[in-house]
């Protein structure tokens, strides 16, 4: 009896994760001071828990502070560079500062495992709810947070500069901070209008 209660009684902390998940909010705009170095490993092990098909476990995660920071600039540079040769000098400083925008970028790629059971689009599907988990963690702990991709996600020349070989899919760069801009919530569909009930309500 007392696990059949267990088992249909919502858990008492539902309804704040809820709210969690609804007030999660892309921030693109944050402070310069970088938050506690428990904070950041507090997201990256929520990362971790994230469900992946085989226990691939495929997420490669960078921690990209202080003066790596330019030099992920420098790669995105040079791969903006190498696609656009007659890009002006201006565009490639606005490219090259892009990381500079908060104080900690921690970049989420996926290496497909050569488990031969392993789906690559699977793998990549993982990465992802590992980055969701990364941003509602985020959310949590106070800190604001923008995923972000771009050419530069894509950009062989910042693999390599990630030591990742072209194999290798960068899925986010997860800008973190404090936020300094409070953004409007972006329009959604509701759920019903999106959802298809398919045999609901028939007898089992
Ligand atoms: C795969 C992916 C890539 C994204 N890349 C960018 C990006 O490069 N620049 C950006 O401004 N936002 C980026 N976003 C964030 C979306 O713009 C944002 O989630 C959307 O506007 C909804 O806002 P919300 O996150 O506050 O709900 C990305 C989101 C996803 C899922």
């Amino acid at each position: 009896m007392a696990v059949e209660l267990e088992r249909r009684a919502p858990k008492p902390e539902a309804q704040r994760l809820l709210e969690l998940i609804r007030s999660r909010r892309s921030v693109g705009k944050v402070a310069q001071d970088p938050p506690p170095r428990e904070l950041i490993e507090q997201v990256l092990e929520a990362a971790v828990t994230a469900p992946n098909h085989h226990l691939t476990q495929p997420w490669r995660f960078f921690v990209i502070a202080g003066s790596a920071r330019e030099r992920l600039g420098e790669a995105m540079a040079a791969a903006e560079s190498r696609a656009h040769p007659d890009s002006p000098q201006a565009a490639l400083d606005r490219v090259r500062a892009k990381p500079l925008r908060a104080p900690v970028i921690i970049a989420v790629a996926v290496q497909p495992s050569d488990d031969p059971r392993a789906l690559e689009i699977e793998e990549v599907e993982a990465g992802a709810a590992a980055v969701q988990n990364m941003l509602l963690a985020a959310h949590a702990l106070g800190l604001a947070a923008m995923w972000r991709t771009g050419d530069a996600a894509y950009a062989d020349e910042v693999k390599a500069f990630l030591g990742l070989d072209t194999s290798a899919h960068i899925i986010g760069f997860i800008y973190l901070g404090y936020a300094a801009i409070t953004p409007p919530d972006p329009p959604r569909r509701s759920a019903a209008e999106l959802t298809q009930w398919l045999g609901w309500g028939e007898k089992a």
